[in-house]
């Protein structure tokens, strides 16, 4: 499968509902609150992304409850996120005089961190919902980053086989990817996501408010997932990357908001294409083989996400203009945005990573078919990938031995 660069359609209306559209304009004055983006998925399954700042509660509690449909909600966070916005959400959501439904909002905390995104802290989930007896109409809803989102999302698809729940994204890296497209899921020891389901959420609700007490280094670990989407498909976004690094690192509202709605627009239009991961969808996994490995190679937890996969795009694409897939020059812009958001593009002189760690722990990939690694690929112009099993494996050996003896030398 390979992509190539969408059109802009030159819509200027940033407040009307989209769907399919890539090609929202650059930030502008906004005269409505919030933007919807639509995820718009077969047999009736389409959901909104709201993204906006400083809603109050009433605004927070009548988009978010519209999609809740039983009498009871379980809001997870974690013991991190916990004392920031816990209590808020729990009053909003039980705030029973904006529409006529009586919830009732239990809560749980989880212990923080990627080291937790395990079965066992799932099921902490399952426990207090069985505990309190919820029934299956009752709604989970995820208040965090990527781990919370994934593990709420898996709890709510096993839970009674399967509830509905609602995302609430407080990263860069939830608000522009994980909350969206229904991947969900825990790490195991011998690999990243390996025990998951898709599982769709009723809505995303992004408060980009949130974001003012996220740390940088987090911060800049989502940054890396709106590279891939200029990269694998968006050519018109990176280069408005290219000139807008330093708004988004220091937080400048309009383009974070611009950013992380294009995001969700260019994974919405990949997940509508492609829900189950068929073909199109592993696009979305650039550098990810790679920084997987680099991940659990680590230690869950040493590198955040992002860090790993800004790794792996390094290192992709090397592979790729290694094969002559790309130009010298393509690589060289690739380096250059991942290091202008000040991510990583090599290893670190004390990474535990060997030439046998990457090449065992890619050989158990998930996109890994009848035992043939298969792998996203940079080919040609700006905004075009290759999702493919046929590479020079030379190539992707010289590559990981180069990535290798930098941390030796
Ligand atoms: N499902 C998907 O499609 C998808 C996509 C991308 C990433 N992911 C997964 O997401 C995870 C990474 O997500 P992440 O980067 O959000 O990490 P995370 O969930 O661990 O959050 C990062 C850190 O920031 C804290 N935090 C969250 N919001 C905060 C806020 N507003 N203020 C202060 N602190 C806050 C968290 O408690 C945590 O310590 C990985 O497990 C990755 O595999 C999934
Ligand atoms: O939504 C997708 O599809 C993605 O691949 C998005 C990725 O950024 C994300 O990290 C995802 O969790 C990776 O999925 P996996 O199938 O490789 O575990
Ligand atoms: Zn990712």
């Amino acid at each position: 499968f390979s992509t190539s660069t969408p059109q802009n359609n030159n819509n200027n209306n940033r407040c009307s509902t989209t769907s399919l559209s890539v090609a929202s304009t650059p930030p502008q004055q906004t005269s409505t609150p919030y933007d919807t983006v639509k995820v718009d998925l077969s047999s009736g399954r389409d959901y909104p992304i709201y993204i906006g700042s400083d809603f109050t509660d009433t605004e927070a509690a009548t988009l978010i409850r519209q999609h809740i449909h039983g009498k009871r909600v379980l809001l997870i966070t974690n013991d991190r996120i916990a004392p920031l916005y816990l209590e808020r959400y729990q009053q909003l959501l039980s705030d029973n005089s904006v529409d006529d439904k009586e919830l009732v909002v239990d809560t749980v905390v989880l212990p923080d961190g990627e080291e937790n995104k395990t079965y066992d802290v799932m099921a902490m989930v399952l426990d207090k919902a069985l505990g309190l007896g919820l029934d299956r109409k009752s709604t989970f809803v995820a208040l965090g980053g990527g781990v919370i989102g994934d593990m709420v999302g898996f709890a709510s698809a096993v839970y009674q086989r399967g509830v509905n729940f609602v995302q609430i994204p407080t990263t860069v890296m939830a608000m522009v990817d994980s909350s969206v497209g229904g991947k969900t899921g825990v790490n195991h020891p011998l690999g990243k996501n390996m025990i998951g389901a898709f599982h769709q959420p009723q809505c995303v609700f992004i408060d980009t408010s949130t974001l003012n007490t996220l740390p940088d280094r987090e911060l800049k670990s989502g940054i890396s997932e709106v590279v891939k989407y200029g990269l694998i498909r968006d050519a018109p976004f990176f280069e408005w990357q290219e000139e807008n690094m330093t708004k988004l690192l220091e937080r400048d509202p309009e383009a974070t908001r611009y950013a992380i709605r294009r995001s969700c627009e260019n994974k919405a239009d990949v997940v509508q294409a492609d829900e189950l991961e068929a073909g199109v969808r592993a696009t979305l996994n650039l550098g990810h083989t790679f920084g997987h490995a680099i991940e659990n190679g680590s230690g869950y937890g040493t590198w955040l996400h992002g860090e790993g996969v800004s790794i792996g795009t390094a290192m992709a694409a090397t592979m790729s203009e290694k094969m002559g897939w790309i130009d010298e020059g393509l690589k060289q812009r690739i380096y250059d945005i991942l290091e202008s958001a000040d991510l990583p593009v090599k290893l670190p002189r004390d990474s535990p990573m060997k030439v046998e760690t990457f090449n065992k722990l890619m050989s158990l990939d998930k996109k890994v078919a009848d035992g043939q690694l298969r792998l996203i690929l940079l080919q040609g112009e700006l905004g075009n990938c290759k999702f493919t099993g046929e590479f020079d494996t030379g190539a992707l050996q010289e590559t990981i031995e180069e990535f290798v003896k930098e941390i030796e030398a």
